[in-house]
């Protein structure tokens, strides 16, 4: 098979059963739960969690630990690409919704399972609305005790670097008063490349990194916590990358 045939092949079966996985799992939800509840996840994680024996892929995972916080907390991960939902449910803890773009509502059965999940919709072309939603999370997460997970980039980025963080998560953090909690995933770039039209299997590494508190930080804090979370993150992109001319992992 060419190579593009045989990339095409592999995005199309991941796809498929994102679709047909999500629809079992909405009822497996619907009969468990009823309705859409953060408890919903443990069930979507427990789905996702054998995809990655379907395209060879290896987690390894390291500072779990990091996500005992007592409370609610932000977390914040590097967003490569669709792929990166298995990273998520490789390591999800417990009582933990996702943000993501409202376009992902209407993509059939994955749309209603990420509803169902408790996924906190927002439009990103619009900031005020955007805004609104998230101050509005930072008050339930607190009264309902539950982790946010944000991709800070806002959109996927599959070059092996960082794109400069939106500042929405920091915002939460800081409005919340809750630890950021930065994961970082090892770039994808050596086993998945869509321009190349490569995809093979191949081993992540996951980082969770100790939490950075926020207790009395204003906003006036926020830029500083969002580039103090970007350059660690992105010394961990690299370090666990093994990227040319950057820190190699030692371990
Ligand atoms: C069973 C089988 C199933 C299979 C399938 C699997 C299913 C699994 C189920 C469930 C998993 C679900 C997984 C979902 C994954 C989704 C991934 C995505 O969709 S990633 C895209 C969306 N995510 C984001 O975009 C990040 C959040 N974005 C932000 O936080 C942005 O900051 C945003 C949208 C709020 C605004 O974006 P701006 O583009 O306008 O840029 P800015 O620079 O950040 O903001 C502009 C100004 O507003 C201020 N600002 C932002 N937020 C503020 C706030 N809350 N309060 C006050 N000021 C704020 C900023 O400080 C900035 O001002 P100054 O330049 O600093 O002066
Ligand atoms: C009707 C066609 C449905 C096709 C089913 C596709 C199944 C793939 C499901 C994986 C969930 C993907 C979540 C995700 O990773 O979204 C990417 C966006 O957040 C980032 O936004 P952007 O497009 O990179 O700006």
């Amino acid at each position: 098979l060419s190579p593009t045939v045989n990339f095409a092949l592999r995005i199309s079966f991941y796809c498929a059963l994102c679709l047909v996985v999500s629809a079992l799992a909405a009822v497996a939800c619907l009969l468990v739960n009823g309705g859409r509840t953060v408890k919903n996840m443990r069930i979507i994680k427990a789905f996702v969690k054998t995809f990655k024996y379907f395209f060879g892929l290896r987690f390894e995972v390291k500072g779990l630990e990091n996500f005992k916080v007592e409370g609610p907390a932000l977390i914040v991960s590097n967003h490569q690409s669709i792929l990166d939902m298995m990273g998520l449910m490789e390591v999800l803890p417990d009582n933990c919704v996702q943000v993501g773009k409202k376009e992902l509502m209407y993509m059939g059965s994955v749309g209603l399972i990420m509803y169902l999940g408790g996924v906190i919709f927002i439009n990103r072309k619009s900031t005020s609305s955007a805004k609104m939603v998230m101050s509005e999370v930072a008050k339930t997460m607190v009264t309902e005790n539950t982790k946010v997970w944000v991709y800070p980039e806002g959109t996927r980025n599959c070059t092996g670097d960082l794109l400069p963080f939106k500042k929405g998560a920091f915002h939460l953090a800081v409005q919340a008063q809750v630890p950021v909690i930065p994961v970082v995933y090892s770039s994808f770039t050596t086993f998945y490349n869509p321009k190349t039209k490569l995809f093979t299997s191949g081993k992540i590494k996951v980082e969770i990194l100790p939490p950075i508190e926020t207790k009395g930080l204003t906003s006036d804090d926020v830029t500083d916590l969002s580039d103090r979370c970007f350059s660690t993150m992105r010394e961990t992109l690299f370090r666990l990358s093994g990227h040319p001319g950057e820190a190699k992992d030692s371990s």
